[in-house]
């Protein structure tokens, strides 16, 4: 069925063995060519969003559809093929290879030659990092060049959505600022983006639309730069005064 979303998470519980529900009737829809930003308090469960989308956790109830199919229960094996690729929280590059064997294992599950090469020619073209540093050892890249071996790993398969767990993380204010150019190029190339963040303020600077996490569920969601705006978010979640507005 058709849907005017590729990402649909819907009255979503969640949680871990026998613990308390961690997700608690949670919904969060992304459209096409957007950035979706969730943000909230520590363990709010914003991790624990981007693994039940990517299968790695199974809900207790809810429904997860991609592009309007249903997908619910899928392990993460399946998600990918359905078009969920998950860039985990932390670095996950082997830095003994190089970053062409490190955006390759992301083509591990594509047969067709010509596709991998259009792929190849893809991320190069989005990340020129990518391509400058492509026979060099991945260890030798610094730590925001090696995220963006990651992205381009996790977009060989062309994802729908590309899960993105706090890309920011150690990274340093300038390196920050191009990983997050790099988010915005991918969305710009039509892949769209849920992505987590712990950096609130800067994260929704980037995103199209945020959905604020509390308790479980999302509490408020709306334009990113609305969200940015609001005293009473500021000073909860954003850490002190909203953003001045651009236009009165
Ligand atoms: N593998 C796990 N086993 C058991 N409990 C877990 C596991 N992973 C997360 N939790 C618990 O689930 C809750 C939500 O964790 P989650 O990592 O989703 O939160 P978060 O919003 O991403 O937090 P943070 O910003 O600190 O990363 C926390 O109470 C956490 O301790």
């Amino acid at each position: 069925m058709a849907s005017e979303y590729l990402l649909e998470l819907e009255d979503i519980e969640a949680g871990y063995g026998r613990a308390a529900l961690v997700l608690r009737g949670l919904t969060v829809k992304v459209p096409p060519a957007t950035v979706v930003c969730l943000v909230g308090p520590n363990g709010a469960g914003k991790s624990t969003v981007l693994k039940v989308a990517s299968g790695m956790l199974t809900p207790r109830s809810g429904t997860i559809r991609v592009a309007g199919q249903d997908v619910t229960g899928f392990n993460p094996q399946k998600m990918l093929g359905a078009g969920l690729s998950h860039v985990l929280q932390g670095h996950s590059v082997f830095k003994e290879m190089s970053v062409e064997e490190n955006v390759m294992l992301g083509a591990y599950s594509l047969t067709d030659r010509a596709e991998i090469a259009e792929r190849v020619d893809f991320v190069k073209d989005l990340f020129p990092m990518v391509a400058e540093r492509w026979k060099a050892l991945a260890g030798a890249l610094s730590g925001g060049q090696q995220k963006q071996v990651e992205f381009a790993r996790s977009l060989m398969v062309r994802p729908q959505v590309v899960l993105l767990d706090e890309p920011s993380m150690g990274l340093d204010p300038k390196a920050t600022a191009i990983v997050f150019e790099q988010v915005v190029r991918m969305r710009d190339a039509g892949t769209a983006v849920l992505l987590v963040e712990q950096n609130a303020r800067r994260a929704l600077e980037t995103a199209d639309l945020g959905c604020v996490l509390d308790l479980g569920r999302v509490h408020i969601s709306g334009p990113a730069s609305e969200l940015l705006a609001d005293p009473q978010l500021a000073e909860l979640y954003l850490g002190g005064r909203p953003a001045t507005p651009t236009t009165t």
